[in-house]
């Protein structure tokens, strides 16, 4: 799903006009989409009190008003500002509303007003403003914004939680306190990277169709949001498979002291559908690993301290370690002594397998990046295109591309883009909102995960994942790669619904793979859950 800019979206409003679907039809099923949200998640008795603007932000408000009183709820609707004051669509909108009975229209003039159509609410919609917000916020929608802070009702914003900049990748102090935001056609950007309250992820957002003609909406910034895909999740796996058709993944890495990484990688492999797993570890580390899983399968490297023997790559002693691999995660726990960057390098010059990259393997290749272009434009001539996914962390990504940490942050999507195409890999940059960058250009955005995986391991789990989705989906990179994240992520989502964030283990994650595989994005209604689907999921079993 593309993610949109605010000026994308109103060229789609403008283009699907012209397509034939008027701004009426939208707005009528922008606001059935706000109700229905609100009638199935938020199906307290109570009163509904809609705030609405004068735009088309309140149009959407008034029609989501009429569907609620049209569904039994007591609904009141207050204009800020007068009637006589809403032009155009909106008030069409209005028109089409207040001949309902049951839906009460206040005009507030002031903070008094407000507070007194607020009392008694147990569900606020804010449809005060959306995309037509012009920074600052002002007049009464200063004091709307004051009294939902202190209140704790529950507050579903239309579109956007208004005083928010549907291009800003910060929330500002401006912002309306939002619990749920229903947008329409696409995420913006807001949606995606923005934080609601600085520091803390957010409930759910959801993006719900509005009959918005596919071919109106267009997007040059070439970013799209990655959820789990459907075809590689929901596809019931192939009845006449067999374990070698899920592919046989081989975990490389481990050291002195670093058996948990190679065997949380492997662990996450298994648990992702793969078909084989084998750790390839240094022998004293060995029994160790083999004590992760007993489906996991065991080969020993030489010894650690002076760094993987360079004899490992001869042709006959890689054919052996390869036999019937079909992708290669390195890098969890390899450490860096001796030969071992060496080792490294000549693994991915020799190997032309899938292979993701990770941890220790990616400092070897810090200040060789050229090698990964060389490799990549070597198999392109010769017709075998080779797969090649680095996922570093800001600190092994500022390693690999010579910068500081500060420099990686400051330019996320523009670094991860260059890099990607540059060097014809896949690029998964972690952190807050990890992103997926193709070697087209295209960036996916995760949206699933939170702090609690801020911890040890959980990079290895990662690896883990995106080395097995990759073996089984060899032929559908793009998604594979983007499904492993967005997996980890929601496992990781999961996880924090059952413990506290400062208690998940990057290993409890693992076992809530289970819950990110079975549940949708896509719900019942046609919204796509872009934040909050592992608790909608929790909450629908529950
Ligand atoms: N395809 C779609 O996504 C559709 C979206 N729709 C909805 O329309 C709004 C955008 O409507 P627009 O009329 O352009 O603007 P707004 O209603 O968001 O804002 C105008 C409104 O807000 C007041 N205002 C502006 N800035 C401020 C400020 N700083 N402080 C206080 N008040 C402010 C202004 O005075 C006006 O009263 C979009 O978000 C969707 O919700 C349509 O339904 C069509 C389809
Ligand atoms: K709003």
């Amino acid at each position: 799903m593309k993610i949109l800019t605010a000026q994308e979206m109103s060229e789609a409003d403008r283009r699907s006009v012209e397509m034939g679907v008027p701004i009426t039809t939208l707005m009528e099923n922008a606001g059935a989409a706000v109700a229905k949200f609100c009638l199935r998640h938020y199906a307290n008795e109570g009163t509904v009190v809609v705030l609405c603007g004068k735009g088309n932000n309140g149009g959407d408000g008034f029609v989501a008003a009429r569907h609620l009183a049209q569904a039994g709820r007591t609904v009141r609707v207050v204009l800020l500002g007068f009637v006589s004051d809403v032009k155009g669509e909106a008030a069409a909108a209005l028109e089409r509303t207040t001949p309902q009975p049951d839906v009460e229209v206040l005009e507030a003039q002031s903070e008094e007003d407000l507070e007194a159509a607020l009392d008694g609410a147990a569900l606020i919609v804010d449809a005060v403003v959306g995309t037509g917000f012009k920074p600052p916020l002002r007049g009464l929608a200063l004091a709307v914004r004051d009294l939902l802070a202190k209140t704790a009702v529950p507050v579903v914003a239309i579109d956007l939680p208004s005083g928010w900049d549907a291009d800003s990748l910060e929330q500002k102090a401006e912002a309306f306190r939002a619990d749920a935001v229903v947008t329409f056609v696409a995420p913006k950007l807001a949606h995606v990277f923005g934080h609601l309250t600085p520091g803390k992820t957010f409930g759910p957002v959801v993006v719900a169709p509005i009959g918005t003609p596919e071919a109106a909406v267009v997007s040059q910034t070439e970013l799209h949001w990655a959820g789990a895909s459907k075809a590689l999740t929901e596809v019931p796996r192939d009845i006449n498979g067999n374990k070698g058709k899920f592919g046989h993944v081989l975990i490389l890495g481990g050291g002195y002291g670093k058996a948990g990484a190679p065997s949380m990688a492997s662990l996450a492999a298994l648990r992702a559908g793969a078909g084989l797993v084998t750790a390839a570890v240094p022998r004293e580390i060995l029994p160790t690993v083999a004590s992760i899983a007993p489906e996991l399968m065991l080969e020993p490297l030489g010894h650690e301290t002076e760094g993987l023997s360079l004899e490992l790559l001869e042709e006959e002693k890689l054919g052996s370690l390869l036999k019937g691999i079909k992708v290669v995660g390195i890098g969890p726990g390899l450490g860096q002594e001796g030969t071992t960057p060496e080792f490294v390098r000549g693994f991915v010059e020799r190997v032309t397998l899938p292979m993701v990259i990770d941890a220790d393997a990616l400092n070897a290749l810090a200040g060789h990046t050229s090698l990964l272009r060389d490799v990549v434009k070597k198999a392109e001539m010769a017709g075998k295109p080779r797969t090649i996914v680095l996922t570093p962390h800001p600190g092994e990504m500022a390693r690999l591309a010579g910068m500081t940490v500060k420099e990686v942050e400051a330019d996320r999507i523009g670094l991860a883009r260059r890099f990607a195409t540059e060097h014809g890999v896949t690029l998964v940059l972690k952190g807050w909102r990890t992103l997926i960058a193709h070697p087209d250009g295209r960036i996916a955005v995760n949206t699933a995960g939170n702090p609690a995986m801020a911890k040890g391991g959980s990079g290895d789990i990662l690896t883990g994942i995106v080395t097995a989705m990759l073996g089984q989906h060899p032929d559908d990179v793009a998604r594979a790669v983007e499904s492993a994240v967005f997996l980890h992520g929601l496992a990781g989502d999961f996880a924090t619904l059952v413990q506290e964030e400062h208690t998940v283990l990057a290993t409890d994650t693992v076992g809530h793979l289970y819950e990110a595989f079975r549940s949708r994005v896509i719900d019942a209604d046609g919204f796509t859950w872009i934040a909050g689907v592992a608790a909608n999921h929790n909450k629908e079993q529950g």
